[in-house]
């Protein structure tokens, strides 16, 4: 379906993607996860020709994009459906006017139009909505009127940008499960992306890792799932949900140290060691500070776990090693830079 050979893109100098290849199957769900800047939308906006990469090719069904004259590209955007974080619906249309302008623009004659809004209606869950506006929908439904208007071209292949985001846990159960039906009914090949594992787990065959620009993994979600991964960077998402780092957090953590980078640490206890002067005794030892950035604190009472997450005011491998020591479980998420 889609096939993507040493793609490379910089803005003003500054890499966005460096020699990205990967190829996806007909039907296949396949999600690409990075941190904020790795290149996710950059590689989105490459597919559906709305960026032209540096160097490299797209080839969508086998044809090079790069080749594609304008006329061409009119055709081949509606092989391709795009679904937004932010639903971009036009507010002064309702809900079958945002689905038929994708129709009109299409060229497909009004009485056509009318019977394939119902269709695409029926098929996002929307019927009872048609006439309302943007405003008077949810996040979800805005999310399923994205989704119908994406499918309105009978798309072979949906890319969607962090397509649930914006939404709450509820509603992003909803879309997920909508876009797997969509997959299997429809047999549309899926691309996604977001910064949730997740979403991954929920929704994809296979996952690709973007870090500054490169793909660092492509794996099977099985095979994650078995603990199979082999990069540091997609562990430490598997490990971000764990603790539920903060979305605000998880996009400041790297994960290499720097010169002037501060480890960030989640510690986990079951024994209360972490409410005790565990971060005085720090301190008197080391002269180190520990900032909190995180606590699920539940105690014994509560047979909880307890968990921190915090960043040292020093990579200091002797007073990671001796917290190690002093606590059951300990690891090194990634680093943020002291200014933070
Ligand atoms: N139009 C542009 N002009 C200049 N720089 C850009 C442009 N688009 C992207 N970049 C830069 O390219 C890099 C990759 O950006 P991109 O938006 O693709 O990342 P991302 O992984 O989608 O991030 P986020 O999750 O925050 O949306 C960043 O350094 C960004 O600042």
């Amino acid at each position: 379906m889609l096939k993507v050979e040493n793609l490379s893109k910089a803005f003003d100098g500054r890499i966005a993607l460096e020699k990205v290849s990967f190829s996806v199957q007909v039907g296949e769900i396949v999600g690409i996860i990075g941190r904020s800047g790795a290149g996710k939308t950059t590689l989105l906006r490459c597919l559906n020709g709305a960026e032209t990469p540096d160097t490299g090719h797209v080839f969508i069904e086998g044809k090079d994009l790069s080749r594609f004259k304008e006329r061409d590209l009119l055709a081949l955007r509606q092989r391709i459906g795009l679904v937004f974080q932010s639903f971009n619906l036009l507010q002064s249309r309702t809900v079958t006017g945002n689905i038929s302008l994708a129709l009109e623009i299409l060229g497909i004659p009004k009485k056509e139009r009318r019977y394939r809004i119902e269709k695409l209606i029926q098929l996002v869950g929307l019927e009872g909505q048609e006439t309302k506006y943007p405003t008077q929908l949810s996040g979800g439904q805005k999310q399923r009127v994205g989704i119908a208007r994406a499918l309105a071209g009978n798309p072979a292949i949906l890319l969607c940008d962090e397509a649930t985001s914006a939404l709450d846990p509820e509603a992003t159960t909803s879309i997920l499960a909508l876009l797997e039906e969509i997959n299997k009914e429809l047999g549309v090949t899926i691309v996604l992306i977001t910064h949730e594992m997740d979403v991954i787990r929920n929704l994809a065959h296979r996952v690709l890792v973007l870090d500054q620009g490169c793909i660092v993994e492509d794996i099977s979600t099985e095979a994650l799932a078995k603990g199979q991964a082999h990069h540091a960077l997609t562990r430490s998402f598997i490990n971000d949900d764990q603790v539920n780092l903060a979305d605000c957090l998880r996009s400041f953590v790297t994960e290499k140290a720097f010169s002037v980078a501060m480890p960030v640490l989640r510690l986990g206890s079951m024994r209360n060691e972490l409410s005790s002067t565990l971060l005085t005794d720090l301190y008197r030892t080391f002269g180190i500070t520990a900032s909190i950035l995180q606590a699920d604190i539940r105690g014994k009472s509560s047979g909880g776990h307890d968990t921190l997450v915090l960043t040292l005011s020093h990579n200091h491998e002797h007073a990671i090693q001796w917290l190690s020591q002093n606590v059951e479980d300990l690891e090194v998420i990634g680093y943020v830079s002291s200014d933070l």
